[in-house]
C-alpha cells in the first residue's frame, strides 16, 4: 500500500521526534505498570514482546525477560478511550505534538476501514463485513525508537530489538524509516527468516492472531522480529531505528468465531470461539 512520501516523512521524523526528548520529560508520561494499560513512554529495558502470552509457563516468562528488547516506544490508544486512556508529554516540552498525534492516529483509522473494506470483499463478504466490528476505534499507534547498540550482539541474537512475535489483533499498518533489520518468517519453512526491507513511500500490512482465527487460518499471522540492520557497520555499531506501527483491534467485546464461508464439512473450524479483549490481554499480561 501506498503512502504520500511527504506525508510518510514528516510523520515518520515529526512523531518520532518525541522519543528524542530529555528523558526527564519523557518520564512525565509513564506507562502504568499494568501491562494491559498500554499507553505513555516505556523505556528501554521496560518491554518484552514475545510469544509467551501463548504458553502457560510463568518461568518461561521470566527467563525471556532477562533479555529485554533494546528499545524505547510511546504509545497512545483513540483519545476517547476512557478505559485504556493516554497519558500525554507536557505541552511546553514539545509544543503541538498532541494534536500531531490525535491526527496521524485518526489518518491511521480511516486507512485501516478501506484495508477492512478490501479484505472483507476479497472473502466474499459485504464490504462492511468487518469494519462494523472496530466502530470503537481500539486501535493503538506505537512510536518506537531501536537505539544504537552493538552489531554483533544484535547478529547473535544476545541482544534483540524485538523478539520473534505475531501481532495480536485484526492487522497492524507499520512504517519503518530506511535502516531495514525487520525480518519475517517464511511461512512455508519453520525458523527461516526473510528480510522485509523497508520500500519507500509504502507501509507494511501484517495479519494479526485475531484476523487468523477469524478466517480459519486463510490469513496467517506470520512471526517477525527486529535485528540487526542489513550491511557492516563500520563503528561496530548498528544505526537506530525508528518505526510507527498502528494496531487494528476489534471492538472489545467482539467474540471471534469463524467467518461466513471460511469452513466447511471439509474444512472444519480450527479455533473455538473467543472474546476479543480476552485474547489481547493474555498477549499482553507477559510483555511488562
Ligand atoms: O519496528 C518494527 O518494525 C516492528 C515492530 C513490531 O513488530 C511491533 O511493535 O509489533
Ligand atoms: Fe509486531
Amino acid at each position: 500500500m501506498e503512502f504520500p512520501r511527504t506525508w510518510l516523512t514528516s510523520h515518520l521524523s515529526g512523531a518520532s521526534g518525541s522519543l528524542t526528548l530529555p528523558l526527564q520529560n519523557k518520564m512525565k508520561c509513564p506507562h502504568p505498570p499494568s501491562p494491559c494499560h498500554h499507553t505513555g513512554y516505556s523505556n528501554v529495558g521496560q518491554e518484552k514482546v514475545s510469544q509467551l502470552g501463548l504458553e502457560p509457563e510463568r518461568d518461561l516468562v521470566v527467563n525471556a525477560r532477562k533479555h529485554p528488547d533494546v528499545k524505547e516506544s510511546f504509545e497512545m490508544n483513540n483519545e476517547k478511550d476512557t478505559l485504556y486512556y493516554n497519558f500525554w508529554p507536557e505541552e511546553s516540552d514539545i509544543p503541538g505534538f498532541r494534536e500531531f498525534m490525535v491526527e496521524f492516529w485518526k489518518t491511521c483509522e480511516t486507512t485501516s476501514k478501506h484495508i477492512l473494506e478490501a479484505i472483507a470483499l476479497g472473502m466474499g463478504l459485504e464490504e462492511d463485513y468487518l469494519v462494523k466490528y472496530h466502530s470503537d476505534g481500539i486501535n493503538q499507534l506505537r512510536l518506537l525508537h531501536y537505539p544504537p547498540t552493538k552489531q554483533v550482539e544484535l547478529e547473535t541474537g544476545e541482544k534483540e530489538r524485538i523478539g520473534a512475535h505475531t501481532d495480536f489483533g485484526t492487522l497492524t499498518m507499520l512504517f519503518q524509516d530506511s535502516t531495514g533489520g525487520l525480518e519475517i518468517e517464511d511461512p512455508h519453512s519453520k525458523d527461516r527468516f526473510v528480510p522485509g526491507h523497508p520500500i519507500p513511500g509504502t507501509v507494511v500490512v501484517n495479519i494479526g492472531d485475531l484476523l487468523m482465527r477469524w478466517s480459519n487460518n486463510r490469513l496467517k499471522s506470520t512471526l517477525h522480529r527486529v535485528r540487526a540492520p542489513p550491511g557492516t557497520a563500520q563503528s561496530g555499531i548498528s544505526k537506530a531505528r525508528y518505526s510507527i506501527p498502528y494496531f487494528v483491534n476489534p471492538n472489545r467485546d467482539v467474540a471471534i468465531s469463524c467467518l461466513p464461508g471460511c469452513w466447511s464439512p471439509g474444512e472444519p473450524k480450527v479455533y473455538d470461539s473467543i472474546n476479543a479483549q480476552q485474547y489481547i490481554e493474555q498477549r499482553m499480561n507477559p510483555t511488562y
